[in-house]
């Protein structure tokens, strides 16, 4: 079966060489430089704190290659202030169009509406789009290590923190998570999302999670879709869970994600040696 990453990542230099004409490389790098500093996302993570809370990363999703349309996000602003109202500590927001149905302007009107840190949800391969994330405004973006080879990994994460911002990077074995320990990654997600047959396992997490970079932030990616699946991915080790469908097809995502808290924080209350 073809790798779906490989037919997204195609299509995204296809729009991204698009865009390149329409605004250069010199001109997106001085928009970079021109933004506020990035916010701290790391810290958000709560990265380098005690275990205790379960953070959250909230993602505005509209579509996905393994569903289809899963909501018609009529204003993305405003979903994003329910997630910021219900204690998310970073929004996500998929900028990618062809599979995802996101795009930069959904990111813009989020960066309006939140003061929260920003993650740039794109296939980031080259380094005009970590330009253009900060750009517009992001302050995390994501590095994905089955679509980058080691070189390429260790610039586009140099260049992220040269601007200010972190990177999620994502892995799915336990070859990838050492490829991100190997580049000094400070968020390390688990996407328990199989990139070939677009299954969910969280179990993959479980048995991925001791391998972990020790101070980095752990976050469980995908899979999510009750409180039990929380409370799985925090008893395993999660410091932070990233939710997008859940979210975007609840009736009430702040409450929503209140929920997820507290089954967090229970969870990780319950870990052994945790008192
Ligand atoms: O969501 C997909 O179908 C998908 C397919 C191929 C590559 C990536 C994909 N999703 C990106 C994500 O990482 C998820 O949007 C994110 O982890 C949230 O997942 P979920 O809570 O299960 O919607």
């Amino acid at each position: 079966m073809a790798n779906v990453l490989d037919e997204i990542i195609d299509g995204v230099r296809e729009d991204l060489a698009a865009r390149e004409r329409l605004l250069p490389a010199a001109e997106v790098q001085a928009a970079a430089a021109a933004r506020p500093a990035a916010l701290d996302a790391w810290a958000a993570l709560g990265g380098g704190q005690p275990a205790g809370e379960l953070r959250v990363i909230a993602e505005v999703k509209r579509q996905s290659p393994s569903k289809g349309a899963l909501a018609d996000i009529a204003d993305p602003a405003s979903l994003a202030a329910r997630y910021a109202e219900g204690g998310a500590s970073v929004i996500s927001v998929l900028t990618e169009q062809r599979r995802f149905g996101g795009s930069l302007a959904d990111f813009d009107a989020v960066r309006a509406a939140v003061g929260i840190p920003l993650l740039r949800k794109d296939f980031t391969v080259e380094e005009y789009q970590v330009h253009e994330a900060r750009a517009h405004g992001a302050d995390l973006v994501l590095l994905i290590v089955a679509a980058l080879d080691d070189a390429r990994l260790a610039g586009l994460l140099e260049l992220t923190r040269s601007l200010g911002m972190e990177a999620l990077v994502e892995t799915h074995t336990e070859d990838e998570i050492d490829r991100a320990a190997a580049v000094d990654a400070r968020i390390v997600g688990v996407n328990v999302r199989n990139l070939k047959t677009l299954d969910v396992d969280r179990g993959v997490f479980g048995r991925l999670a001791d391998r972990l970079p020790d101070g980095a932030v752990a976050v469980a990616e995908s899979g999510v879709r009750g409180p039990e699946d929380v409370a799985y991915y925090a008893a395993h080790g999660a410091g932070a869970i990233l939710v997008g469908e859940a979210l975007v097809t609840h009736g009430d995502p702040r409450a929503r994600i209140q929920e997820f808290k507290r089954a967090g924080a229970a969870a990780i209350a319950a870990r052994p040696g945790a008192h």
